[in-house]
């Protein structure tokens, strides 16, 4: 029975491929190379789909992937709709965060029930998290680079992913405040799981025995 798992490229397809190889299974080619969407392996019924990392749910959901790998913060945004969520894999590691640009004073903005605009590409994390808060924002949907909003006077705070600082550091920014702890999870189709129950569990064991510490 054909297995095909969602990927994205980068960090959580490097961060992958020794839970891949605890489970038996090499991709034939890297997708950092390579301009294909599916990629073999080392097993003809196993293939890896290349997707953008917040499709990967999507995917999953609709049972076009038997398995995915998905950040916390894709998956939160998703919903889970049709997923099953058996393990955290612990990798891809980082915080959800709001940050401002150095000298925004954030805790008299809030204190002063200020109305704030924040800019982010994950407006139901931040939405929840103002809400929880009692604070008023406007949300600004991103597509990347946050950083950049607070600079040129387009929100007054971001919610992003922060790992080193490193990025928040080189923009002049500080992170005032921390929304989640994020690492990437092992995703299943609830269908799939039923009809591929011999296929998929050895999979999950495999991934489940190789989780980084
Ligand atoms: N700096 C980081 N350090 C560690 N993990 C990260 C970092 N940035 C993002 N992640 C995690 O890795 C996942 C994949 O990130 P990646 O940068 O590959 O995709 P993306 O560019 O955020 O997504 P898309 O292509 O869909 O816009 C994120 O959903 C998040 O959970
Ligand atoms: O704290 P740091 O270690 O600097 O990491 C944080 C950065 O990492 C992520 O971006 P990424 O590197 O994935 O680039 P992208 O926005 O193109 O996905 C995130 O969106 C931050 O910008």
């Amino acid at each position: 029975m054909t297995l095909t798992i969602a990927l994205s490229k980068g960090r959580i397809f490097e961060e992958t491929l020794p839970l891949l190889a605890a489970a038996g299974i090499v991709p034939a080619e890297d997708p950092e190379s390579s301009r294909k969407l599916i990629i073999g392996t080392n097993h003809p019924d196993v293939r890896l789909v290349i997707v953008r990392a917040s499709d990967v749910p999507t995917y999953v959901q609709y049972g076009a992937a038997d398995l995915g790998i998905a950040g916390r913060d894709v998956l939160i945004e998703h919903g889970g709709a049709g997923l099953y969520q058996p393990l955290d894999l612990n990798i891809a590691k980082c915080k959800m965060m709001v940050a401002v640009q150095n000298g925004f004073d954030y805790d008299d903005a809030v204190k002063h029930g200020a109305r704030l605009k924040v800019a982010t590409k994950y407006p139901k994390i931040a939405r929840e998290h103002f809400a929880q808060k009692g604070v008023h924002v406007d949300i600004i949907k991103l597509y990347g680079s946050m950083e950049l909003a607070p600079l040129v006077g387009l929100a007054d705070a971001i919610v992003d992913l922060v790992s080193t600082g490193g990025t928040l550091r080189a923009n002049n920014l500080l992170a005032v405040e921390h929304i989640l702890d994020i690492s990437s999870r092992l995703v299943v189709n609830q269908a799939a799981l039923k009809l591929k129950y011999n296929t998929i569990q050895p999979v999950l064991d495999a991934f489940a025995s190789a989780v980084p510490a």
